[in-house]
């Protein structure tokens, strides 16, 4: 890691020399150089002297604090539907970095509707110095990309490229460390974009690693950006793979890819470990569309001990292992008890606010016969669950164990023709939840391997979900998936859940038997109500997974799958590596070698 031989240096091209225009020797040479700087480093500094000192100070200085200093509450208003291109901040291994995202930073839309969200007084000379300052990079940003599409002669492709560009501005902070040494605030990574324009303070930091690992740390003067290539642009060429590129010692490497698919994809558990996010990513695609497992528990002899009984317990396991959920056919749910448990709860969604709160406490919802019903089927599942895992020995304690809830959801009909995010992916804290819906779709289950698919039952069935307390009670063996509500089209949602919970105090813990070493612990004992109240914490909001992070056993960060991956790349190639590790004070650090040399300085016959 510690680099003997000389830093490669960085392309540097002067976009405000006059003679880089089209057509000029100049514009040939710097769009080869730019191709080349791109294909080895991966980027290129790009002198641009286009922001004025003003605008430097109102991006850097008054639009940044002002931003920055805003409220948390106020902060977190800026969310995305897009992963990252919101605001990011108060994550534990990353204590040092903020970010708010800007879509569609090119248009004053894009930017007011965000600022309308930061400052509902308004903010215009926000609005005025982030458009200005966008479209500046925006038009650096079209002409990089020309360039490189000139480079590899595919310039027909440009037009369309650039049409299908939308910008987003990211305004990131990075805190001043609290040591003099170099600490890492941001982990190594690629961006899911085409492009990357930085532009920063005077305070430098960021670091770039070269196709042969070096990392090099970037200085750039004030007035200039760096340009990166994204992983949508990577070295063995660009994705959108125009014909003209592909040949027998280039086949098509990568399908052609929406850029939001790919950073939904970096968002899930497979893209974060992924070492090679697009090729992964492509390969996730290719794969079917996938239905989920349809159980039907309809049978007249579905009862312990049958035949039937056995034939849908395996099938349980199978789609609990796999998917963490899956759709059940049962009719035992007579239709007229169907239908008016969504009228009622239509009825109560439509009274005024005020009636709609005492109306809940003082004329409770009828859903008793619906959960009673309903319990039936969420007991079936759990006794084939724990026979299956051969643990039927603790089914009276797991059974006495829970409560149910009822819940009633409505989604509001999407403002636009666009798909809005109805409920945003979580994990249910439940043990299981079962869910029945109106006709109305937009329920989604992410599968292990980082797709998402749409669930659209139909009106005799129910969607089954484990959720993270009977994954933890089963040491991991059920699957909990995250799942969300995507809402599309011209209706209310209205959904009913019924959510098996363990009673308070009661201590959720894996039996043994279902702790050995091939499947060591993997969450220390917890309660259900301190585990929920972790989960409503600014941290347990923020985390990946409040589970997790509350009651883990084992480390399971960002960082901690890049290190692990390093270390075993390492290992297996050489067996060993250099490792940075500051937690041995300096003084420390000195005194060992003081005192090894004071022991070596001793005269012969002193020494053992
Ligand atoms: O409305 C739905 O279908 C999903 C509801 C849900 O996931 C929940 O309430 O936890
Ligand atoms: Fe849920």
């Amino acid at each position: 890691m510690g680099s003997l031989t000389t830093p490669p240096k960085l392309l540097v091209v002067d976009f405000n020399n006059e003679e880089l225009r089209p057509g000029t020797t100049t514009w040939e040479s710097t769009c080869k150089e730019i191709r080349h700087a791109f294909e080895n480093h991966g980027c290129f500094i790009a002198l641009y002297d286009k922001i004025s000192p003003q605008l430097q100070k109102s991006i850097f200085q008054d639009n940044s604090q002002q931003l920055f200093e805003l409220p948390l509450e106020r902060k977190v208003l800026n969310i995305s539907e897009k992963p990252y291109h919101g605001y990011v901040g108060q994550i534990s291994f990353l204590p040092n970095h903020e970010a708010f995202g800007i879509d569609y930073a090119t248009t004053s839309q894009g930017i007011q509707t965000f600022s309308n969200l930061m400052w509902p007084q308004g903010n215009d000379s926000f609005c005025e110095s982030s458009l200005m300052f966008s479209k500046i990079v925006a038009a650096l940003d079209n002409k990089v990309v020309r360039m490189l599409f000139e480079s590899y002669g595919i310039t027909k492709n440009c037009e369309s490229y650039v049409e299908s560009t939308t910008y987003l501005l990211r305004y990131l902070k990075y805190n001043t460390p609290k040591t003099k040494e170099t600490s890492m605030v941001f982990p190594p990574h690629t961006d899911k974009t085409f492009t990357t324009i930085l532009y920063q303070n005077h305070i430098s930091g960021l670091e770039v690693q070269t196709r042969d690992l070096q990392w090099i740390t970037l200085e750039f003067p004030p007035s200039s950006f760096v340009v990166m290539a994204g992983e949508a642009l990577r070295n063995d060429k660009i994705i959108e793979v125009d014909e003209e590129l592909i040949d027998e010692e280039h086949p098509l490497k990568f399908k052609p890819f929406v850029h939001l698919d790919l950073i939904k994809f970096f968002d899930t558990e497979r893209g974060r470990r992924s070492q090679n996010l697009v090729e992964d990513f492509c390969e996730n695609m290719d794969s079917k569309n996938i239905n989920l497992p349809k159980i039907d528990f309809s049978h007249k002899e579905l009862k312990p001990h049958t035949l039937v009984w056995n034939q849908v317990k395996s099938q349980v396991h199978k789609a609990l292992v796999e998917y963490g959920c899956f759709e059940a056919s049962f009719d035992k749910f007579p239709i007229s008890l169907q239908k008016s448990i969504f009228e009622s709860s239509q009825e109560l969604f439509d009274l005024p606010s005020q009636t709609k709160l005492k109306s809940i406490r003082t004329k409770p919802f009828n859903g008793y016969s619906y959960s009673e019903q309903l319990s039936e089927l969420d007991q079936m599942i759990r006794r084939m669950i724990l026979e299956s895992l051969g643990v039927e020995n603790y089914m009276d304690e797991h059974m006495n164990s829970t409560n149910y809830l009822l819940r009633l959801m409505k989604y509001k009909t999407p403002q636009s023709s666009e798909n809005e995010m109805g409920l945003s992916s979580h994990t249910d804290k439940s043990n299981i939840t079962i869910l029945y819906q109106n006709q109305v779709n937009g329920l989604q289950v992410l599968t292990k391997d980082g797709q998402w698919i749409n669930v659209d039952p139909t009106p005799d069935t129910f969607i089954v979900l484990i959720g993270d307390s009977l994954h933890a009670w089963t040491n991991g063996r059920m699957h909990a998936p995250f799942h969300r509500v995507m809402m599309k089209g011209n209706e209310a949602r209205y959904s009913i859940g019924l959510f098996t919970i363990p009673k308070t105090g009661y201590m959720i813990k894996a039996p043994k038997e279902l702790v050995d070493e091939e499947h060591p612990l993997l969450y220390k004992p917890f309660t259900h109500l301190e585990f929920i109240t972790f989960s409503y914490t600014e941290e347990g909001m923020q985390c990946e997974s409040a589970l997790k992070t509350y009651c883990d056993l084992k480390p399971d960060t960002l960082v901690w799958n890049q290190v692990k991956s390093q270390v075993h790349k390492a290992l297996v190639e050489y067996g060993c590596f250099e490792a940075y590790f500051d937690k041995i004070p300096i003084n420390l650090q000195k005194s060992i070698f003081k005192v090894s040399q004071e022991i070596f300085d001793l005269p012969f016959t002193n020494q053992t």
